[in-house]
């Protein structure tokens, strides 16, 4: 079975003055959830920006849900996606949470008023007050309401759970799985929260200094990052030539404490080599981004 594709990024290329993005090519698959991890000032918020339209790249494209993204307003793909952004729109804060929801849901036919009802109830948010007057969190509870009401089959969602409360932000992993459930939606987050990453991402693409350095299934990453003891009998073994290769350090005695990204390979390698792999234990998610953050920062 082939995966459809919910987001195919090609060739897009941003150029500032301090900073470029890309080129970035990348294939989010349809009906999954995917992070998209990365230090900060990696090019993630502008990297939504460019999918959504809402800036112009300087070459390259993006497709959503089969459509061609351009600068000008494309209603009906919109009406298939939602968007909470990383930062609140200071303009609107004279505006009512009720006044917003009226003014937003005209645009879409499918807006689901109890659905969105439901949502408010759950996050506990108070639709009467201005949004110049919401707390952070709960602005951004509103906002995920908001983007949620009308069932889009693409959720971006920039760093969801900035401001969020710990259980705001259960209510809101809780709402997302549901939102999941059906099998053949999107979501896109953004995340520096690894907990986040964990419960919900199935992929996770990750980006440093304008570029995606790689996208993987989260699954295959925990299982594939290990850190393991071996024995080598008193040699010293080219560590460097190990599949997946990180890091070696002499733990004690002829005992070697090596990471590697390729367990499965570097199994196989020492076994070759004659080692005796005495214990192996994987990698936290926390520890496997650090490593690629390290990585991409030239550290080793
Ligand atoms: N409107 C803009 N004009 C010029 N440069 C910008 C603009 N917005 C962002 N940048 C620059 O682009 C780079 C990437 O910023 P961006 O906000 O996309 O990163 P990010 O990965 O989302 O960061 P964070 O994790 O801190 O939210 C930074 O160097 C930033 O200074």
């Amino acid at each position: 079975m082939t995966t459809e594709t919910a987001v195919a990024i090609e060739g897009l290329v941003q150029r500032r003055a301090h900073f470029e993005l890309g080129p970035v090519d990348l294939n989010i698959p349809k009906g999954y959830v995917t992070a998209i991890v990365g230090p900060n000032g990696s090019g993630k918020s502008s990297l939504f920006r460019l999918m959504l339209g809402l800036a112009r790249p300087d070459s390259g494209g993006v497709r959503l849900l089969g459509e061609q993204v351009r600068g000008e307003d494309r209603v009906s793909l919109k009406t298939r996606i939602g968007y909470v952004p990383e930062e609140a729109i200071d303009i609107e804060d004279r505006l009512s949470g009720e006044a917003k929801s009226a003014f937003v849901r005209q645009w879409y036919p499918g807006w689901d008023v109890n659905y969105y009802r439901e949502l408010l109830r759950r996050f506990e948010v108070d639709p009467a007050l201005k949004l110049g007057k919401m707390s952070k969190g709960m602005r951004r509870k509103f906002e995920l309401s908001l983007a949620m009401a009308h069932h889009p089959e693409l959720l971006l969602l920039d760093e969801p759970s900035s401001g969020l409360d710990p259980i705001a932000w259960k209510t809101m992993i809780d709402a997302l799985h549901r939102f999941m459930e059906r099998g053949d939606r999107t979501i896109v987050m953004a995340s520096h929260i690894i907990d986040e990453v964990r419960r919900l991402a199935d992929y996770i693409a990750f980006v440093a200094q304008g570029k995606v350095l790689g996208m993987y299934e989260k699954d295959a990453l925990l299982e594939a990052w290990q850190t393991m003891y071996v024995d080598a009998g008193g040699r010293t073994l080219p560590w460097k030539e190990m599949p997946g290769y990180r890091s070696c350090d002499l733990a004690g005695g002829t005992t070697y404490k090596v990471v590697t990204e390729q367990a499965f390979e570097a199994e196989q390698w020492l076994a070759a080599a004659g080692a005796v792999l005495v214990s192996k234990r994987k990698l936290e998610l926390d520890d496997i981004l650090l490593n690629l953050t390290e990585h991409a920062r030239g550290v080793y």
